[in-house]
């Protein structure tokens, strides 16, 4: 068998398609959907991830709010940086580009960011709405997950789901989208701690990998005919390498893969998430 790809680009620009008019509708009412980016330092990837946001941006008729700061900013002049991005009225959703260089305390910056401009969803506030399962923005990863795999027809209603991974981007709050209602999966959150990941993985109609160990997820582990997410980004030798063996491919059913899957997604909900916000600014006037 070869798997099937879980297209994330192609799906990325059929979001896109959907955004457009709800952009232009907007524009009709003089508004125009701003994202912001808060970047800390010179990593070269944090970099490439925050340019991608912009032409995103750019490409759905979105202004970019661009904030590029020294790696040895002081916590306070980043705090002063939040409070003018709550402050700025065209500025409709944002996000802190993490990790953020160790002397900062992103927790005390997540915190600080107004829930109502939370473009990321991972913000206490939103991750509590989250909990409680109060109208709120999603974290996109997870989020850009789900909508792959409704969009590809992978039916999540009743479906044994493994997670492994328990990062609060994507293994926590995967288990906490899917296990609402509207999805109503059934979720085995595993991590360092699992006693048998093997055994875990194997009764799953959908893997979703994001431990970030290169290659966890073996052929052997997974059952024929699942869907099987690669969400891992690691460094082997200079390459970007997935979670997610190569010779998945001819035991899974579908596949997504990473670049091309879950990455593209991320971007596409975070643009959806400033959209929403925009729509709700544009309500409230
Ligand atoms: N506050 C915050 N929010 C984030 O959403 C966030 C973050 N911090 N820190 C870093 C991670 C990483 N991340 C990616 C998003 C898109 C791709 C992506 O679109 N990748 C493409 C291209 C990959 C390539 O060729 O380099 C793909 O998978 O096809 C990758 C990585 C968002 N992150």
């Amino acid at each position: 068998m070869t798997a099937k790809i879980l297209d994330g680009k192609a799906t990325k620009d059929a979001i896109f398609a959907e955004l457009r008019p709800r952009v232009a509708a907007l524009a009709e009412r003089g508004v125009v959907p701003g994202l912001g980016t808060v970047l800390v330092g010179d990593d070269p990837g944090s970099h490439s991830y925050v340019k991608m946001k912009h032409a995103d941006s750019a490409k759905i008729g979105i202004n970019s709010i661009r904030r590029d700061l020294p790696a040895d900013i002081s916590q306070e002049k980043l705090e002063a940086v939040i409070d003018d991005l709550n402050a700025d009225p065209t500025c409709h959703g944002y996000i802190v580009q993490l990790p953020l260089p160790k002397h900062l305390d992103a927790n005390r910056v997540l915190e600080r960011i107004d829930p109502d401009k939370d473009a990321d969803g991972l913000a206490p506030t939103s991750l509590g709405r989250l909990v409680l399962g109060q109208r709120g923005p999603l974290p996109c990863t997870p989020y850009g997950i789900i909508e792959l795999l409704k969009r590809h027809g992978v039916e999540l209603n009743g479906a044994r789901v493994t997670v492994v991974g328990r990062g609060i981007t994507v293994g926590r709050t995967m288990g906490l989208l899917l296990t609402r209602r509207s999805e109503n999966s059934t979720v085995t959150l595993c991590h360092t701690g699992t006693r048998d990941l093997a055994a875990e993985v194997r009764r799953a109609d959908i893997v979703i990998a994001a431990a970030g160990v290169p290659g966890i997820i073996k052929p052997d582990m997974v059952a024929p005919g699942a869907a099987v997410l690669d969400v891992g980004v690691s460094h082997v030798d200079g390459k970007l390498t997935g979670d997610v063996d190569p010779g998945v491919a001819e035991v899974a059913a579908w596949l997504s893969p990473n670049p091309g899957g879950v990455g593209p997604m991320t971007r596409a909900m975070l643009v959806s998430n400033v959209v929403e916000a925009a729509e709700r600014a544009a309500a409230s006037r």
